[in-house]
Protein backbone atom coordinates (compact mmCIF):
# COMPACT_ATOMS: atom_id res chain seq x y z
CA UNK A 1 0.00 0.00 0.00
CA UNK A 2 0.76 3.47 -0.68
CA UNK A 3 1.43 5.43 2.93
CA UNK A 4 -0.63 9.29 1.84
CA UNK A 5 0.10 12.25 4.03
CA UNK A 6 -2.71 14.87 4.22
CA UNK A 7 -1.81 18.28 4.49
CA UNK A 8 -4.76 20.63 5.10
CA UNK A 9 -7.27 17.93 6.29
CA UNK A 10 -9.46 19.89 7.85
CA UNK A 11 -10.28 22.06 4.48
CA UNK A 12 -12.88 21.94 1.98
CA UNK A 13 -10.74 19.82 -0.11
CA UNK A 14 -9.00 17.87 2.60
CA UNK A 15 -12.14 16.26 3.87
CA UNK A 16 -13.09 15.15 0.49
CA UNK A 17 -9.24 13.88 -0.13
CA UNK A 18 -9.25 11.88 2.96
CA UNK A 19 -12.50 10.13 2.09
CA UNK A 20 -11.28 9.31 -1.34
CA UNK A 21 -7.39 7.80 -0.03
CA UNK A 22 -9.77 5.80 2.12
CA UNK A 23 -11.57 4.63 -0.69
CA UNK A 24 -8.68 3.60 -3.00
CA UNK A 25 -7.63 -0.18 -3.27
CA UNK A 26 -3.84 1.20 -4.02
CA UNK A 27 -4.11 4.33 -0.92
CA UNK A 28 -3.68 4.10 3.10
CA UNK A 29 -4.12 7.04 4.80
CA UNK A 30 -1.13 7.33 7.27
CA UNK A 31 -1.07 10.70 8.46
CA UNK A 32 -3.07 14.17 8.35
CA UNK A 33 -1.59 17.56 9.83
CA UNK A 34 -3.14 21.40 9.99
CA UNK A 35 -1.42 24.68 10.70
CA UNK A 36 -0.25 25.47 14.14
CA UNK A 37 -3.46 26.73 16.44
CA UNK A 38 -5.81 24.66 14.13
CA UNK A 39 -9.00 23.79 16.54
CA UNK A 40 -8.63 20.31 14.14
CA UNK A 41 -5.86 19.01 15.70
CA UNK A 42 -6.07 16.07 17.65
CA UNK A 43 -9.14 15.22 15.83
CA UNK A 44 -9.95 12.15 13.95
CA UNK A 45 -10.46 13.79 10.34
CA UNK A 46 -13.23 10.68 9.21
CA UNK A 47 -15.02 11.74 11.80
CA UNK A 48 -14.88 15.37 11.25
CA UNK A 49 -15.85 14.65 7.61
CA UNK A 50 -18.66 12.85 8.33
CA UNK A 51 -16.97 9.20 6.68
CA UNK A 52 -16.68 7.27 9.35
CA UNK A 53 -12.83 7.06 11.67
CA UNK A 54 -9.95 7.43 8.96
CA UNK A 55 -7.69 6.19 11.74
CA UNK A 56 -5.41 8.29 12.49
CA UNK A 57 -5.82 11.99 14.36
CA UNK A 58 -4.57 15.34 12.80
CA UNK A 59 -1.05 16.45 13.71
CA UNK A 60 0.22 19.65 13.88
CA UNK A 61 2.45 20.34 11.20
CA UNK A 62 4.35 18.57 8.02
CA UNK A 63 7.75 17.82 10.18
CA UNK A 64 5.54 15.77 12.36
CA UNK A 65 4.28 13.51 10.40
CA UNK A 66 7.20 13.22 7.33
CA UNK A 67 8.05 10.17 7.80
CA UNK A 68 5.16 7.93 8.13
CA UNK A 69 4.26 8.62 4.33
CA UNK A 70 5.35 8.03 0.77
CA UNK A 71 3.09 11.29 -0.86
CA UNK A 72 2.05 14.29 0.89
CA UNK A 73 -1.34 15.95 -1.03
CA UNK A 74 -1.29 19.45 -0.57
CA UNK A 75 -4.42 21.13 -1.11
CA UNK A 76 -3.58 24.21 1.37
CA UNK A 77 -2.56 27.84 0.74
CA UNK A 78 0.67 28.75 -1.65
CA UNK A 79 2.71 30.29 0.62
CA UNK A 80 2.44 26.86 2.83
CA UNK A 81 2.95 24.66 -0.07
CA UNK A 82 6.18 25.84 -1.15
CA UNK A 83 7.54 25.50 2.92
CA UNK A 84 5.51 21.40 2.22
CA UNK A 85 7.92 21.24 -0.65
CA UNK A 86 11.29 21.94 0.11
CA UNK A 87 10.73 19.22 3.19
CA UNK A 88 9.28 16.85 0.75
CA UNK A 89 12.36 17.53 -1.82
CA UNK A 90 14.95 17.36 1.54
CA UNK A 91 12.98 14.42 2.51
CA UNK A 92 12.68 12.93 -1.19
CA UNK A 93 9.08 12.11 -0.66
CA UNK A 94 6.67 12.12 -3.38
CA UNK A 95 3.64 15.05 -3.50
CA UNK A 96 0.77 16.07 -5.27
CA UNK A 97 -0.04 19.70 -5.45
CA UNK A 98 -3.73 21.17 -5.89
CA UNK A 99 -3.27 24.10 -4.53
CA UNK A 100 -3.48 27.27 -6.59
CA UNK A 101 -2.58 31.00 -6.20
CA UNK A 102 1.59 30.00 -6.85
CA UNK A 103 3.39 32.93 -8.49
CA UNK A 104 5.22 32.35 -11.57
CA UNK A 105 8.51 32.26 -8.91
CA UNK A 106 7.18 30.06 -6.71
CA UNK A 107 6.69 27.30 -9.87
CA UNK A 108 10.28 28.56 -11.41
CA UNK A 109 11.13 27.31 -7.44
CA UNK A 110 8.75 23.99 -7.29
CA UNK A 111 10.68 23.01 -10.46
CA UNK A 112 14.31 23.57 -9.35
CA UNK A 113 12.90 21.26 -6.30
CA UNK A 114 11.27 18.68 -8.34
CA UNK A 115 14.56 17.60 -9.44
CA UNK A 116 15.12 15.73 -5.97
CA UNK A 117 11.46 14.78 -5.48
CA UNK A 118 8.54 13.70 -8.02
CA UNK A 119 5.68 16.04 -7.77
CA UNK A 120 2.19 16.29 -9.44
CA UNK A 121 1.31 20.37 -9.48
CA UNK A 122 -2.27 20.92 -11.35
CA UNK A 123 -4.79 23.74 -10.61
CA UNK A 124 -7.35 21.33 -11.19
CA UNK A 125 -7.46 17.40 -11.19
CA UNK A 126 -11.13 16.61 -12.26
CA UNK A 127 -10.60 14.84 -15.47
CA UNK A 128 -13.49 16.48 -17.40
CA UNK A 129 -11.38 20.26 -16.96
CA UNK A 130 -8.16 18.59 -17.94
CA UNK A 131 -10.04 17.64 -21.23
CA UNK A 132 -11.61 20.96 -21.14
CA UNK A 133 -7.59 22.51 -21.31
CA UNK A 134 -7.40 20.34 -24.48
CA UNK A 135 -10.18 21.61 -26.05
CA UNK A 136 -9.54 24.85 -25.65
CA UNK A 137 -5.89 25.07 -27.25
CA UNK A 138 -7.41 23.09 -29.87
CA UNK A 139 -10.28 24.88 -30.39
CA UNK A 140 -8.43 28.37 -30.66
CA UNK A 141 -5.97 26.74 -33.51
CA UNK A 142 -8.46 26.01 -35.36
CA UNK A 143 -10.64 29.64 -35.44
CA UNK A 144 -7.62 31.69 -34.69
CA UNK A 145 -7.58 35.61 -34.73
CA UNK A 146 -11.21 35.92 -35.90
CA UNK A 147 -12.87 34.57 -33.04
CA UNK A 148 -12.02 36.87 -29.56
CA UNK A 149 -11.27 34.57 -26.55
CA UNK A 150 -12.94 34.98 -23.14
CA UNK A 151 -12.88 32.84 -20.04
CA UNK A 152 -15.70 33.76 -17.27
CA UNK A 153 -14.92 31.93 -13.72
CA UNK A 154 -17.77 31.67 -10.75
CA UNK A 155 -16.50 30.14 -7.33
CA UNK A 156 -17.40 30.36 -3.89
CA UNK A 157 -17.33 33.49 -1.29
CA UNK A 158 -14.46 31.44 0.62
CA UNK A 159 -12.28 31.41 -2.54
CA UNK A 160 -9.25 33.29 -1.65
CA UNK A 161 -7.31 33.60 -5.40
CA UNK A 162 -8.68 35.06 -8.41
CA UNK A 163 -8.75 34.54 -10.71
CA UNK A 164 -8.93 30.64 -10.61
CA UNK A 165 -5.93 28.70 -10.98
CA UNK A 166 -8.49 26.33 -13.52
CA UNK A 167 -9.14 29.90 -15.60
CA UNK A 168 -5.37 31.17 -15.79
CA UNK A 169 -4.25 27.29 -17.17
CA UNK A 170 -7.23 27.49 -19.71
CA UNK A 171 -6.11 30.86 -21.04
CA UNK A 172 -2.94 29.85 -21.10
CA UNK A 173 -3.76 26.87 -23.30
CA UNK A 174 -6.17 29.02 -25.61
CA UNK A 175 -3.30 31.56 -25.51
CA UNK A 176 -0.67 28.18 -26.79
CA UNK A 177 -3.21 27.47 -29.69
CA UNK A 178 -2.87 30.71 -31.11
CA UNK A 179 0.29 31.14 -29.99
CA UNK A 180 0.40 33.97 -27.90
CA UNK A 181 2.11 34.81 -24.76
CA UNK A 182 -0.72 34.59 -21.79
CA UNK A 183 1.46 37.37 -19.80
CA UNK A 184 1.77 40.12 -22.76
CA UNK A 185 -2.31 39.42 -23.61
CA UNK A 186 -4.03 38.38 -20.65
CA UNK A 187 -6.48 41.12 -19.31
CA UNK A 188 -8.00 40.49 -15.64
CA UNK A 189 -10.43 43.91 -15.23
CA UNK A 190 -12.39 46.20 -17.32
CA UNK A 191 -13.89 49.15 -16.36
CA UNK A 192 -14.15 52.63 -17.41
CA UNK A 193 -13.92 54.36 -21.42
CA UNK A 194 -11.40 51.12 -22.10
CA UNK A 195 -11.89 51.69 -25.81
CA UNK A 196 -12.14 49.08 -28.52
CA UNK A 197 -11.30 44.95 -27.74
CA UNK A 198 -7.60 44.01 -29.45
CA UNK A 199 -7.98 40.90 -31.81
CA UNK A 200 -4.72 39.35 -29.51
CA UNK A 201 -6.30 40.21 -26.05
CA UNK A 202 -7.86 36.97 -24.00
CA UNK A 203 -10.38 38.09 -21.31
CA UNK A 204 -10.31 36.45 -17.64
CA UNK A 205 -13.47 37.83 -15.12
CA UNK A 206 -13.87 36.39 -12.00
CA UNK A 207 -17.63 35.37 -10.02
CA UNK A 208 -17.58 35.32 -6.35
CA UNK A 209 -20.75 33.96 -3.93
CA UNK A 210 -22.84 31.87 -2.34
CA UNK A 211 -21.44 27.90 -2.32
CA UNK A 212 -20.51 27.83 -6.12
CA UNK A 213 -18.21 24.27 -6.01
CA UNK A 214 -16.55 25.73 -9.50
CA UNK A 215 -17.54 26.73 -13.28
CA UNK A 216 -15.38 27.45 -16.03
CA UNK A 217 -16.62 28.96 -19.22
CA UNK A 218 -14.25 29.50 -22.36
CA UNK A 219 -16.20 31.77 -25.14
CA UNK A 220 -14.80 31.83 -28.85
CA UNK A 221 -16.75 35.00 -30.28
CA UNK A 222 -16.77 35.56 -33.74
CA UNK A 223 -18.56 36.82 -36.52
CA UNK A 224 -22.13 35.78 -36.41
CA UNK A 225 -21.75 33.27 -33.88
CA UNK A 226 -19.98 31.97 -31.16
CA UNK A 227 -18.71 28.78 -29.21
CA UNK A 228 -19.19 28.11 -25.37
CA UNK A 229 -17.87 25.44 -24.07
CA UNK A 230 -17.89 24.91 -19.81
CA UNK A 231 -17.15 22.79 -17.42
CA UNK A 232 -19.19 22.61 -14.47
CA UNK A 233 -18.29 20.69 -11.01
CA UNK A 234 -20.96 19.32 -9.05
CA UNK A 235 -19.41 18.53 -5.91
CA UNK A 236 -15.61 18.56 -4.98
CA UNK A 237 -15.72 15.36 -5.48
CA UNK A 238 -14.03 14.73 -8.99
CA UNK A 239 -10.86 16.87 -7.95
CA UNK A 240 -11.08 14.52 -4.67
CA UNK A 241 -10.87 11.50 -6.65
CA UNK A 242 -7.99 13.19 -9.47
CA UNK A 243 -5.74 13.72 -6.25
CA UNK A 244 -6.14 9.87 -5.07
CA UNK A 245 -5.37 8.69 -8.63
CA UNK A 246 -2.43 11.55 -9.24
CA UNK A 247 -1.07 9.82 -5.49
CA UNK A 248 -1.03 6.26 -6.69
CA UNK A 249 0.68 6.99 -9.99
CA UNK A 250 3.13 9.37 -8.73
CA UNK A 251 4.45 7.18 -6.01
CA UNK A 252 7.01 5.55 -7.64
CA UNK A 253 7.63 7.73 -10.60
CA UNK A 254 11.36 9.49 -10.92
CA UNK A 255 12.00 12.90 -9.81
CA UNK A 256 10.28 15.77 -11.49
CA UNK A 257 7.61 18.20 -12.31
CA UNK A 258 4.85 16.55 -13.79
CA UNK A 259 0.71 17.49 -14.47
CA UNK A 260 -2.49 15.86 -14.69
CA UNK A 261 -1.91 15.40 -18.17
CA UNK A 262 0.60 13.07 -17.17
CA UNK A 263 -1.39 11.16 -15.01
CA UNK A 264 -4.23 10.92 -16.78
CA UNK A 265 -2.44 9.97 -20.56
CA UNK A 266 -3.32 13.09 -22.15
CA UNK A 267 0.10 14.62 -22.74
CA UNK A 268 -0.26 13.76 -26.48
CA UNK A 269 -3.58 14.96 -27.07
N1 LIG B 1 -6.32 21.40 -8.04
C1 LIG B 1 -7.63 21.21 -7.81
O1 LIG B 1 -8.28 20.32 -8.40
C2 LIG B 1 -8.31 22.06 -6.77
C3 LIG B 1 -9.66 21.84 -6.45
C4 LIG B 1 -10.22 22.57 -5.42
C5 LIG B 1 -9.46 23.49 -4.71
N2 LIG B 1 -8.16 23.67 -5.07
C6 LIG B 1 -7.29 24.58 -4.31
O2 LIG B 1 -6.98 23.95 -3.07
C7 LIG B 1 -6.71 24.95 -2.10
C8 LIG B 1 -7.54 24.69 -0.85
O3 LIG B 1 -8.91 24.86 -1.14
P1 LIG B 1 -10.03 24.58 -0.02
O4 LIG B 1 -11.32 25.05 -0.58
O5 LIG B 1 -9.91 23.18 0.47
O6 LIG B 1 -9.55 25.61 1.12
P2 LIG B 1 -9.78 25.50 2.70
O7 LIG B 1 -9.45 26.85 3.23
O8 LIG B 1 -11.12 24.91 3.00
O9 LIG B 1 -8.68 24.44 3.18
C9 LIG B 1 -7.31 24.72 3.27
C10 LIG B 1 -6.80 24.01 4.52
O10 LIG B 1 -5.39 24.15 4.56
C11 LIG B 1 -5.04 24.43 5.89
N3 LIG B 1 -3.73 25.09 5.96
C12 LIG B 1 -3.42 26.36 5.61
N4 LIG B 1 -2.12 26.60 5.90
C13 LIG B 1 -1.62 25.45 6.41
C14 LIG B 1 -0.35 25.08 6.92
N5 LIG B 1 0.68 25.93 6.97
N6 LIG B 1 -0.17 23.80 7.36
C15 LIG B 1 -1.19 22.92 7.33
N7 LIG B 1 -2.44 23.23 6.89
C16 LIG B 1 -2.64 24.48 6.44
C17 LIG B 1 -6.16 25.32 6.43
O11 LIG B 1 -6.19 25.33 7.84
C18 LIG B 1 -7.38 24.65 5.82
O12 LIG B 1 -7.92 23.64 6.63
C19 LIG B 1 -6.97 26.29 -2.78
O13 LIG B 1 -5.76 26.82 -3.26
C20 LIG B 1 -7.89 25.91 -3.93
O14 LIG B 1 -7.83 26.81 -4.99
C21 LIG B 1 -7.58 22.99 -6.07
O1 LIG C 1 -12.69 25.89 -4.71
C1 LIG C 1 -11.61 26.25 -5.19
O2 LIG C 1 -10.84 27.05 -4.60
C2 LIG C 1 -11.18 25.71 -6.50
N1 LIG C 1 -9.97 26.03 -6.92
C3 LIG C 1 -9.35 25.56 -8.09
C4 LIG C 1 -8.92 26.71 -8.97
O3 LIG C 1 -8.53 27.78 -8.46
O4 LIG C 1 -8.91 26.56 -10.19
C5 LIG C 1 -10.12 24.49 -8.82
C6 LIG C 1 -11.60 24.65 -8.72
C7 LIG C 1 -12.06 24.81 -7.27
Amino acid sequence: MINVIIAGAAGRMGQRIGYMVSQHPELHYAAAFEATGSSAIGRDPGEMGGWGSAGVTIEEGLEAVIDKGDVIIDFTFHKATMGFAKIAAAHKTAMVIGTTGLSAENLEELKQLSTDFPCVQAPNMAVGVNVLFKLAAKTASILGDDYNIEIVELHHNKKKDAPSGTALKLAEMAASGVKRNLAEVGVYERNGIIGERSVEEIGVQTVRGGDIVGEHTIYFCGPGERIEITHRAHSRDNFAQGAAKAAAWIADKKPGLYTMFDVLGLQDL
